[in-house]
């Protein structure tokens, strides 16, 4: 399975922020669930899985790169990561743990604490992806690498990538309905609604 983007320059622009905004909390709960069990879905599928990262992928966009098997961003202008502190929210600790299967601890904790957006030469650098190459290469060369994956007999990879990811998968299986309940009153809180309040109008500045 190939994750790609039919919106020109933006892989994924992460979660619809306007559903966190003066939001109620049990929509949030719901949007919450549904965000889970996507995730859930992504991490733990059987299939092979691939970015084909032709754009920005900020946050959840980093998310769902992150929750393939393998990643192929285009060069140039775009960005990726958890840039979650720069909105004043917290990237759950579902997020943290695959970013730390991804590239390891210390990189983890510098790039979350700063809310780092890496240019695709730097996530290359540090393991966020796994190859960059101009941007009309980016399908072609996803296309070559998942036939490599093909060769595996598919019962052994699976098995592999099973054992791989569960205990990750198990944390927040675990803990679903707590882990809503707090992003419902975590996002309400009147400091975390205000940060939102001013990223948004800086998003909306930028375009005028
Ligand atoms: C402890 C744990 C507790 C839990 C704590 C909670 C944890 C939650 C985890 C959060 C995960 C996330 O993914 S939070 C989402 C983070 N996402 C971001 O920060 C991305 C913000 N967007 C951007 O940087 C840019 O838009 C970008 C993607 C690079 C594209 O730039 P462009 O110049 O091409 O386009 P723009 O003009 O900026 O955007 C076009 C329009 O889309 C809107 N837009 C852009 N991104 C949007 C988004 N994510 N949600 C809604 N709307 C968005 C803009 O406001 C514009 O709206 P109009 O002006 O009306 O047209």
């Amino acid at each position: 399975m190939v994750l790609a983007s039919a919106a020109p320059g933006i892989f994924s622009a992460g979660l619809d922020i306007l559903e966190m905004y003066q939001s109620t909390p049990e929509r949030c709960v719901a949007f919450w669930r549904a965000l889970q069990d996507a995730w859930l879905n992504l991490y733990g599928s059987r299939l092979i899985t691939m970015a084909a990262i032709e754009g920005h992928s900020p946050a959840g966009g980093c998310l769902l790169a992150m929750s393939c098997d393998y990643r192929v961003m285009a060069e140039g202008k775009f960005q990726i990561g958890l840039n979650e502190t720069k909105l004043g929210i917290v990237a759950p600790f579902w997020f943290t743990d695959v970013m730390l299967n991804t590239i390891g601890h210390r990189e983890t904790e510098k790039a979350l604490q700063l809310g780092a957006l890496y240019s695709a030469q730097q996530a290359l650098s540090i393991g966020l992806v796994d190859k960059v190459v101009p941007l009309a290469e980016v399908m072609p060369t996803v296309e070559g690498e998942l036939k490599n994956w093909l060769q595996i007999p598919a019962a052994a990879r699976v098995i592999t990538k099973t054992s791989m990811r569960k205990a990750v998968l198990d944390r927040l299986r675990s803990q679903k309905e707590k882990d809503a309940q707090f992003f419902a009153d975590f996002i309400n809180r009147d400091s975390v609604q205000k940060s939102l309040g001013m990223y948004i109008a800086s998003l909306q500045k930028k375009k005028n």
